[in-house]
């Protein structure tokens, strides 16, 4: 008998739900463990809650004195909930969060005076000796160290008993050695670019924000299943296995009513969220079996981003509390829906004013279309650099399939607004006369519905989906950071609206034209140079792969591929121009995500090559042995008629032998193609040969592990099985 596949499988039978400690209404204890506006008040001086508010609104630096009364404040505030240490949390290029906690305990030399300290200089800069992140050669070439910077946009937090700091992580030469540095440039260049134009539709507008609110999907596995899997525990995903007789073909599990222990471990969750002030909202079943998804309501991109990845670790901790553990990545589980990481997002006006959403009045609803059709520009403009930004080894097997978006970016408006779009093409070249401006705002700004048709969902094969008041970024993986997404998505559309700006002043100053007449000139022409972008259709047929090549929009099956534009010229230019990453900081990122694809295919090929031959092999051979023995024991007894008797059982032993040598052959072959892939010197062509020559073994050796699991004896199979693991809650 398998002992670790049957004693997990019992173990996680065995489960009670784990009681969830009731708080306080989420509205009370919503920010508590947050150095918060109310906190601020509460622990800094006047003067030091000034000069954090006005960090936050206009970028305005801090000076030492006042950091050095912000750090006493926030100590002292830390200390009243029972805080020990503090840590610089940050992001670095590994796309998790890191932290290196320091306590506040401090002695002089000889052991007197101990006291619990905390200066400005601590909390504004550290030093942490991080030289092991990836940094693609930025610290090799400059020798430069790294340093994280305190980031006062997003609020410092209390987790445990640590103070979390969030900073920016930056090399003594100034290149970002992290993805929250390039979001934040990303997004002031966004605010100006975005500010310029609101202009033209009220003056008032001071600030732009743009928002983002992430849908996080993930599977919840019991962690001694989970345990019992290598795959699991070093990939984060099965690298073979079964399909299960029942899978999602019944649509039964989504929207569903959740099972009492998941539930049990999202209301843990949602708890320490609103400890942490993470305003999470939404929480169901989603499509596959043993699939989530939690949902918070929109914030500033940058908080946004900062609270996903938290989420991230804290939804890992408060698992293991709750004997399971998240599956983050894109893919786990083969034939059931995948993992994705929707990224709606938004621009927002200090005004109040979501410049997104249609309004009531036809200057209103130029301002909406404006925003808009600037965004599709953008991305028909960028659609290759939107690709690469949510390419990674693990989203390659999510995409173009159950539900998740094919590699082709395109964006879905809906029929309501295709129309709209159409009208707006047939606004005549240069001044527009009285009756058509009439006819215009009575007819096609006019007529845009102040809700329109919420699209949500209605074609869920779109990568970049209009949904009435949003773009919805559909194509972005579970396992994430939205930081660099966010990062290229923000960036250009900020670019675009330059642009738009441009020529919009130009008309006005060269051809006399007025504001309004401008813009719908400008627009005009937009929505004509962009058609090819715009598609409502099924993103999965054939026919779109045909006409999507004739439209020649990009199709990027691979990360290797995909990634090639993050380094063309044309993105170097971009965050170049806006100031986002200089060349040397896009190349660093190209290396790294190389190298990480590289990392990632390499490790799975070596878990494949072991699992197959270290568990599937001896037990495919200890089952055929007791077929040998049969066979055998048939002879014996039936003599020279043994031959009839025993021939489905000769069969298996010989189908047995088969898939054994199809498994060694391939993992032989697979090992000299990696070997030979380990030659290579460069980043680019080691990532292509991972690709193209060590993966495609991947499914050669996982059908021969799977075939054999159907004929094996159930009782000594090793590896927990697909319906083991997506049906036991
Ligand atoms: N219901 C849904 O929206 C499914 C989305 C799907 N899980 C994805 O990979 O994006």
């Amino acid at each position: 008998m398998s002992t670790f596949r049957f004693q997990s499988i019992k173990e996680t039978a065995n489960r009670r739900t784990v009681e969830v400690k009731e708080l306080d209404k989420k509205s009370v204890i919503f920010g508590s463990n947050v150095f918060n506006d109310k906190a601020m008040r509460q622990f800094l001086t006047p003067e030091a809650y000034k000069a954090v508010q006005s960090a936050v609104q206009h970028g305005t630096k801090i000076d030492r004195k006042l950091a050095d009364y912000i750090a006493m404040g926030m100590k002292e505030w830390a200390l009243s909930k029972g805080v020990t240490h503090y840590t610089h949390w940050f992001q670095p290029l590994t796309g998790a969060t890191a932290e290196k906690h320091d306590a506040f305990f401090e002695t002089s030399f000889d052991g007197s005076d101990p006291v619990e300290k905390f200066g400005g200089s601590q909390l504004v800069q550290q030093e942490p000796d991080a030289s092991s992140f990836p940094n693609g050669g930025i610290r090799n070439t400059f020798e430069a160290r790294g340093y994280t910077a305190w980031d006062p946009t997003s609020p410092a937090f209390i987790f445990g008993t640590t103070l979390c700091i969030p900073t920016v992580f930056v090399s003594y030469t100034g290149e970002a050695l992290d993805n929250k540095a390039p979001l934040l440039r990303a997004l002031s260049a966004i605010d100006e670019a975005a500010t310029e134009v609101a202009k033209y539709f009220d003056k008032n507008v001071k600030k732009v924000t743009p928002t983002l609110g992430w849908e996080q999907e993930y599977f919840l596995i019991d962690s001694a299943l989970a345990a019992s899997r290598p795959d699991i525990t070093l990939t984060g995903r099965t690298l073979l296995g079964h399909a299960s007789a029942k899978g999602q073909q019944l649509e039964d599990h989504y929207f569903g009513s959740i099972p009492t222990r998941v539930l049990n471990y999202m209301r843990d969750l949602e708890n320490e969220c609103m400890l942490l002030g993470i305003p999470v909202k939404t929480r169901h079943n989603e499509v596959a079996p043993n699939q989530f998804e939690l949902a918070p309501i929109f914030e500033e991109t940058n908080l946004a981003v900062d609270h996903n990845s938290l989420l991230m670790d804290v939804m890992q901790k408060v698992a293991e509390r709750h004997f399971f553990k998240v599956l983050f990545h894109e893919k786990p589980f083969k034939g059931v829906n995948g993992s994705g990481k929707h990224n709606n997002w938004s621009m927002a006006t200090d005004t109040g004013i979501n410049l997104l959403a249609p309004g009531k009045t036809p200057m209103s609803n130029l301002q909406f279309l404006t925003f808009f059709i600037n965004t599709i520009k953008a991305v028909y403009t960028y659609e290759e650099l939107m690709r690469a930004s949510i390419a990674s080894a693990s989203n390659d097997h999510r995409l173009g399939a159950n539900e998740a978006p094919p590699a082709i970016i395109s964006v879905f408006i809906g029929q309501q607004l295709t129309k709209v779009l159409e009208n707006l093409q047939k606004v005549t070249d240069g001044k527009l006369s009285p009756e058509e401006k009439t006819d215009l705002k009575l007819n096609v700004v006019g007529k845009i519905p102040d809700v329109l048709l919420d699209n949500t969902d209605r074609n869920r094969t779109s990568p970049f989906a209009f949904t009435g008041n949003k773009f919805e970024f559909r194509a972005v993986g579970s396992s994430a950071n939205c930081a660099v997404s966010m990062t290229t998505l923000n960036s250009i559309v900020a670019k675009q609206l330059k642009d738009f700006k441009n020529e919009v002043d130009a008309l006005i100053e060269k051809k006399g034209l007025k504001k309004d007449e401008a813009i719908f000139n400008v627009l005009r022409e937009y929505i004509k140079q962009t058609k090819a972008i715009l598609f409502e259709g099924d993103g999965y047929s054939d026919d779109w792969q045909k006409e999507a090549a004739k439209r020649k929009l990009s199709n990027f099956k691979t990360t290797p591929e995909a990634l090639k534009a993050k380094v063309s010229k044309k993105a170097m230019d971009l965050f170049e121009e806006l100031g986002v990453m200089n060349h040397v900081e896009v190349e660093a990122r190209y290396e790294i995500e190389l190298e990480e694809y590289t990392k990632k295919i390499q490790i799975e090929g070596r878990v494949l090559g072991d699992i197959a031959r270290n568990h599937v092999i001896p037990t495919a051979i200890r089952y055929q042995n007791t077929l040998i023995e049969n066979v055998k024991g048939l002879k014996e007894i039936f003599g020279k008629d043994f031959e009839k008797i025993a021939k489905e059982q000769i069969i298996l032993i010989k189908e047995i032998s088969g898939h054994i040598e199809g498994i060694n052959s391939n993992v032989d072959a697979m090992t000299e193609e990696r070997k030979k892939a380990n030659n290579l010197t460069s980043a680019e062509k080691m990532a292509a040969a991972y690709c193209d020559k060590v993966k495609p073994y991947f499914d050669v050796i996982r059908e021969h592990c799977d075939k054999l699991e159907l004929l094996v004896d159930d009782e000594i199979w090793t590896l927990t099985k697909y319906r083991e693991l997506l049906f036991t809650r």
